[in-house]
């Protein structure tokens, strides 16, 4: 579905990206590790081209994404809920997942089935809702898309127990159904055991590339400091 060679990422003269490659299989969930200010949401970023990578190759499902706009990534399946979420604060929970929506199992309507805070929630300004629920809102507006793709960049941080597991929940879901995703998480204990597959990165570089039973003892301590 993804796959990901050797890319290297700037931001002005400073290089933030030294080589990173991974792929990501229909169905399959990868987590994207690693300490803070590694690399993981720079990956992200250049697989979305909202930092265009300066070298290296990013293809999906065979195609190159070289030389496209994200809004372009976005339609041909690339569904993106970015860390902070983004949301565009006056547009109302109804207004936002009718924003981006295209053609495909996932309707608004679908949404507020998976979230039904949203539902309840549908005239509201994104601006007035909770975290947690900005946070559905944000994943919601990424299904809309219909994406074959999903990339969440901590969709679970700083949110309140109940609200997480029905997060878990949801992505639980869309994972049985077969879509791929990519999924950066501070809580190891909840994504490890969700996860396929493990890329770690240290200072910009895939260091280590592996299942998720593996990354355990000496090699955790050393990459995640946990
Ligand atoms: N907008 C930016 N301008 C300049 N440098 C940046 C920018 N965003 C990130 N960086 C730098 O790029 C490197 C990688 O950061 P990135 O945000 O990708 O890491 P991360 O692994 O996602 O970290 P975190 O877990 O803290 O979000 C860091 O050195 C960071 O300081």
């Amino acid at each position: 579905m993804l796959e990901v060679e050797n890319i290297t990422a700037f931001y002005g003269a400073a290089q933030a990206l030294f080589g990173v490659s991974l792929s990501v299989a229909p169905g399959q969930m990868l987590a994207l590790l690693g300490r803070n200010g590694m690399g993981k949401s720079t990956t992200v970023r250049a697989i979305c081209r909202l930092t265009p990578p300066a070298g290296g190759t990013v293809r999906l499902a065979g195609r190159d994404l070289a030389g496209l706009p994200p809004h372009r990534i976005a339609r041909l399946g690339v569904g993106l809920v970015p860390e902070g979420r983004r949301l565009f604060p006056g547009l109302t929970v109804a207004e936002t997942l009718l924003a981006t929506a295209r053609p495909g199992p996932w309707t608004p309507a679908r949404v507020n089935v998976l979230f039904p805070r949203l539902a309840e929630r549908a005239a509201q300004p994104a601006r007035t809702l909770s975290g947690g629920e900005q946070q559905m809102l944000a994943i919601g507006r990424a299904l809309t898309t219909n994406p074959r793709l999903l990339i969440l960049d901590e969709a679970t941080e700083g949110l309140a127990p109940v609200i997480r597991s029905e997060i878990w929940a949801a992505i639980d879901g869309l994972r049985a159904e077969g879509m791929a995703l990519l999924v950066i998480d501070k809580t190891l204990s909840e994504l490890l055991p969700r996860a396929d597959a493990c890329v770690v990165l240290e200072r910009g570089r895939d260091v280590w590339t592996g299942p998720p039973a593996a990354l355990t003892g000496a090699l955790r301590q050393r990459y995640l400091g946990v």
